[in-house]
């Protein structure tokens, strides 16, 4: 697929022919109509990773267009990355060509960043690093006031930390993140929030406006570092989370205690497993102390990968009175809510631009029970 081209002057049309696409493809499903949630236009992406080109003296950042794969394509400004990333592009850039030990090999440079400024960077390499690299990487991040890491085969060297510190309001809070670099961390900030903003709105709707111990239990699968746990929770009595990576695990962890969440129990599972125990299948060594018949759950939340949820995932959905559904590939969620749609009608509808110009489009689903 070729690069895009990242044109504001393109942006409502892109958007509106991906909503065209998405309203066609759930003509068949009864959709409501569609709450469009917009990215900004530019200087939205905080992730971007770039292979680096060396010619000559020269290093660039480069990407590849799939249609001539061995062309690089020199990337001197990268419009769709947030600030934080744009200004330290260049800055970077100039850093590794005016430093040999830093040069040397450089492969790949990834970065990873957040609405509240914070930045990381992963500079990756084809050789061995070494004590010189790593007085060379220290002082590039002191000058550039980066968080640096270093990879190489079987090598990874953290020089302060592998997390950037993600902060912004929402509906009155101050919700803190630590973002693991590696670990899944959804790309647009701005659009990200309007998804919370969306959640949190859909589960008033379902009961979160009720008083305490009246607002049921929520279950939510693959939550990640609890990105929408944390935004939820206060609106559910209780809630049961789970995520199959140990990293975002640990995260999550972190990420309840920073934003003063105590009702909320996190297991790390992977979908499969946890729809296994639900329906009474085998008992789990990590499910030990969870009292699963204590729970009184009336909402789904599910955030799968591309894949969308598995057969047995999707029997567990059945028989839940609210699925509340985030997709970033529309394609598996209209397999999935065909699946469902024997005993559930889609109520509520979104749909958020978190990947402009692209043809990808991240939808929102609220699905109950007919
Ligand atoms: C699209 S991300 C969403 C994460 C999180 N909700 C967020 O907003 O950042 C999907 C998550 O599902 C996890 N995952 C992938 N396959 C899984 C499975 N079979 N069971 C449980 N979690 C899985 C991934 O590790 C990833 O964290």
């Amino acid at each position: 697929m070729p690069l895009p081209s990242y044109n504001p002057a393109d942006y409502e049309a892109q958007l509106e022919a991906k909503l065209l696409r998405y309203r066609d493809d759930f003509a068949g499903f009864g959709l409501p109509e569609v709450e469009v949630f917009r990215s900004e236009p530019l200087h939205y992406r905080l992730r971007a990773e770039f292979r680096m080109w060396h010619e000559g003296t020269r290093v660039d950042y480069a990407m590849f267009d799939s249609d001539d794969p061995k062309v690089p394509v020199i990337i001197d400004d990268f419009p769709p990355a947030a600030d934080p990333i744009r200004l330290l592009m260049p800055r970077l850039r100039e850093a590794l060509m005016g430093c040999e030990v830093l040069k040397r090999k450089i492969f790949q440079v990834e970065f990873l960043a957040t609405l509240s400024g914070d930045c990381l960077v992963s500079l990756v390499y084809h050789r061995p690093l070494d004590a010189d690299w790593e007085v060379a990487a220290r002082a590039l991040g002191q000058a550039l006031r980066v968080r640096v890491i270093g990879r190489s085969r079987k090598q990874k060297i953290v020089l302060e930390r592998d997390w950037v510190q993600e902060s912004f309001e929402l509906d009155g809070r101050t919700l803190q993140y630590k973002q693991v670099e590696g670990s899944f961390t959804q790309p647009n900030g701005g659009v990200n929030r309007q998804m919370l903003g969306w959640a949190r709105a859909r589960a008033a709707v379902l009961g979160g406006g009720r008083p305490a111990g009246q607002r049921g239990d929520l279950l939510e699968l693959y939550c990640g570092n609890g990105n929408f746990t944390v935004a939820l929770a206060p609106q559910f009595d209780r809630v049961l989370a789970t995520e199959m990576s140990k990293t975002s695990v640990y995260a999550a962890h972190d990420n309840l205690a920073a934003n003063g969440i105590d009702n909320v129990t996190m297991v790390r599972m992977a979908s499969e497993e946890i729809s296994d125990a639900l329906a009474g299948g085998r008992e789990y060594r990590r499910m030990k102390g969870v009292e699963l018949a204590s729970y009184r759950f009336g909402t789904l939340f599910v955030d799968p990968p591309r894949s969308g949820l598995d057969d047995a995932t999707l029997a567990l959905a059945r028989g839940f009175d609210h699925i509340l559904y985030i997709s970033c590939n529309p394609q598996t969620l209209r397999d999935n809510v065909a699946a469902l749609s024997a005993t559930h009608a889609i109520s509520a509808a979104a749909a958020f631009d978190q990947f402009p110009y692209t043809h990808h489009l991240e939808c929102g689903l609220v699905l109950t029970r007919r």
